[in-house]
């Protein structure tokens, strides 16, 4: 059985370690390579950072198992099993990084029988060091979150992203949901460009509802525990349960939010990250 309080201890020491590396990376030249587009961005601090936390995991928690950004990209197998899993953004929000938009994080889950137990999101250029487990409440640097208590969406602020999906029918559909939410009125839209801070935002009190298609499980695996202990509710866009595989998400305050976005979010599915690689 794993020590779950060892696991979050290593996982906030390892993402501070990573976040050094990310603002030490900030003022070098920032070398960009695409990966499925020419908008979906990593650079070598991407994968250097990702290898820096799964040597370190390795090293204290030999027989885990790992689902990490950029390993996926290279080829390995995207599987939740019911093993200890970490699941690994080594930078979320590449393109802010790339740009200096200052909303980086370093997201770490860390699931057993499919389920977070642990979630650790560091926003490195804030200095904000996101944790939760589960039953046992989200903080930020140490202090409790707590979501904010709106239930009228025409009173809060919802966040959402464009993602790197540039298909004509899913930025039509995107921009449908954005239209319908904007126009109920809302008080207003936003996005960090990283859905585990969308999520840490919506934790905190500061955002009533974060949304997204297209995201994947590395985006929203801490963030949704760090969302659900901070007293927030998840799930699909369609409003099922949230599959943490099908790359579809709403975190909200409260239900009332959820299911009123719901009604707003014109659907489509993604391929899951759990899918069989496409063969060319
Ligand atoms: O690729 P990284 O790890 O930077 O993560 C993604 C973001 O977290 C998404 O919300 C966002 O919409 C983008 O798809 C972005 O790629
Ligand atoms: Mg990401
Ligand atoms: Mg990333």
């Amino acid at each position: 059985m794993a020590n779950l309080q060892s696991i979050m201890d290593h996982a906030v020491a390892v993402a501070r370690k990573a976040g050094e590396v990310v603002r030490e990376a900030l003022s070098d030249d920032r070398k960009v390579m695409m990966k499925s587009s020419a908008v979906d961005l990593v650079t070598q601090t991407d994968q250097k950072v990702e290898q820096l936390i799964i040597q370190s995991v390795k090293e204290k928690f030999p027989s885990h198992r790992f689902i990490g950004e950029e390993s996926v990209a290279a080829g390995e197998a995207c599987v939740l099993t019911d093993d200890p899993t970490w699941i690994i953004d080594p930078i979320d929000g590449t393109t802010n990084f790339v740009h200096a938009f200052p909303f980086v994080a370093i997201s770490i889950g860390f699931a057993m029988n499919k389920q977070v137990e642990v979630g650790v999101v560091y926003s490195c250029l804030e200095d904000k060091m996101f944790t939760a487990r589960r039953g046992k409440g989200a903080f930020c640097n140490g202090e409790p979150l707590a979501v904010s208590d709106q239930t009228d969406i025409q009173q809060s602020i919802i966040s959402t992203e464009f993602g790197a999906n540039r298909d004509p029918e899913a930025v039509d559909k995107i921009f449908c949901s954005l239209r319908n939410i904007l126009s109920l009125p809302v008080h207003g839209v936003r996005g960090a460009g990283t859905a585990a801070i969308n999520m840490c935002l919506v934790a905190s009190g500061c955002v009533e509802g974060y949304y997204e298609i297209g995201v994947h499980v590395w985006d929203i695996a801490a963030g949704s525990l760090v969302v659900s202990e901070a007293g927030g509710v998840l799930m699909d866009v369609d409003g099922g349960e949230l599959d943490l595989m099908s790359r579809r998400i709403i975190a909200a305050n409260n239900r009332s939010i959820a299911e009123r976005l719901v009604k707003e979010i014109t659907p489509f599915r993604p391929p899951r990250d759990d899918s069989p690689p496409q063969k060319l």
